[in-house]
């Protein structure tokens, strides 16, 4: 189970306290997650989410905080960091810095639809229609310059075959870098897994998990969408499912020819990226009781996306 900072109900109370919502009633560590320590907190006035931090450095969270204020104000569906009384946002327990979010109502969807694709991809288009005029700027510590540098001390230690589906992908980052970070911006989640998002009945209830969030090229943020909403089992791409998404995200915002051209390499550069993160966490990982992802999968998904038969969606 993925908590890595135990909480004692006494310590907890006296944390609550500032918030002013209540006598403590229950609260439970989240098995979910492998980043931070999670818990459900459930208080007289209402139901929370309080994290830990555990990882990662300390001085970006200011930057998430702000991100979700900014997204919390353009009416999505996201978690915010609640004020004590005396207006922190960003506050300390068991030393670890710590947030205590609301609790978004719903549930993961482990095998969407058509339908649940038109939501998130609506949801997209909406978060960088909210963000790309004035985009809060962070780098990601998972870039192409990261993905270069891994990738090719990660290459020598693969088996052939996956060094050699790999290394063809590094030389097409190397070579059209500058064209990638010429694309549009705006702040991206750059994680908008199945499992960070939830459904309450059909309609798309919460986003959640904000600690990849960057400043960047939208199209990569669809990129790693869509790879992830609208993969089969064998890495290829559900076509239905995919222009679901694709249609509904560009109802929100449009796609220019710029972002049409370099779209079959973002989907493999969505793929690399999670590849080799997954490739170092499982290492780093293993025998532990951390939840693994497998590195394999997005392996399989870049051998599909050698020729992609699926454009974008660009108004004529
Ligand atoms: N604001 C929230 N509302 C509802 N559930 C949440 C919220 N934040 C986290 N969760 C639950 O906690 C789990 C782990 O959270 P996540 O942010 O993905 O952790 P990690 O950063 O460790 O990967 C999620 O899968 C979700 O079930
Ligand atoms: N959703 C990712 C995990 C998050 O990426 P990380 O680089 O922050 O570990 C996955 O499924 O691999």
């Amino acid at each position: 189970m993925s908590v890595f900072t135990p909480l004692e109900q006494p310590q907890l109370e006296t944390f609550l306290a500032p918030y002013g919502l209540g006598r403590l009633k229950s609260f439970q560590g989240i098995a979910a997650g492998s980043e931070n320590s999670n818990f459900f907190v459930s208080l007289e006035h209402g139901e929370f989410v309080l994290t830990l931090i555990e990882r990662g450095p300390s001085q970006d969270l200011p930057f998430f905080i702000e991100l979700l204020d900014v997204l919390h104000g353009a009416e999505l569906p996201v978690p915010y960091a609640l004020r004590s009384a005396n207006g922190d946002a960003l506050r300390s327990l068991a030393g670890k810095p710590a947030l205590l979010q609301p609790r978004l109502p719903g549930k993961h969807v482990a095998q969407p639809n058509a339908h649940h694709c038109v939501e998130v991809g609506t949801l997209l288009g909406k978060l960088h229609k909210a963000t790309c005029e004035k985009p809060l700027q962070r780098r990601s510590d998972r870039g192409l310059d990261w993905m270069l540098g891994e990738g090719r001390r990660l290459g020598t230690q693969l088996p052939a075959a996956a060094a050699d589906l790999l290394q063809p992908v590094l030389d097409e980052i190397e070579a059209q870098r500058a064209a990638i970070l010429a694309l549009p911006q705006a702040n991206l989640h750059a994680d908008l897994f199945r499992d960070n998002v939830l459904f309450d009945g059909p309609h798309l209830s919460g986003v959640i998990d904000f600690y990849n969030a960057c400043s960047g090229p939208m199209l990569y943020d669809v990129a790693i969408t869509l790879n992830d909403w609208c993969s089969r089992d064998d890495g290829a791409l559900d076509l239905p499912r995919a222009r679901a998404l694709l249609g509904a995200y560009a109802s929100q915002r449009r796609f220019g020819p710029a972002e049409a051209e370099l779209w079959p390499v973002l989907l493999r550069v969505a793929c690399v990226r999670f590849w080799l993160s997954r490739l170092i966490a499982a290492d780093a990982n293993a025998g532990q009781e951390v939840l693994i992802h497998d590195p394999a999968e997005f392996e399989h998904r870049l051998a599909q996306r050698q020729r992609v038969d699926l454009a974008l969606p660009i108004a004529l």
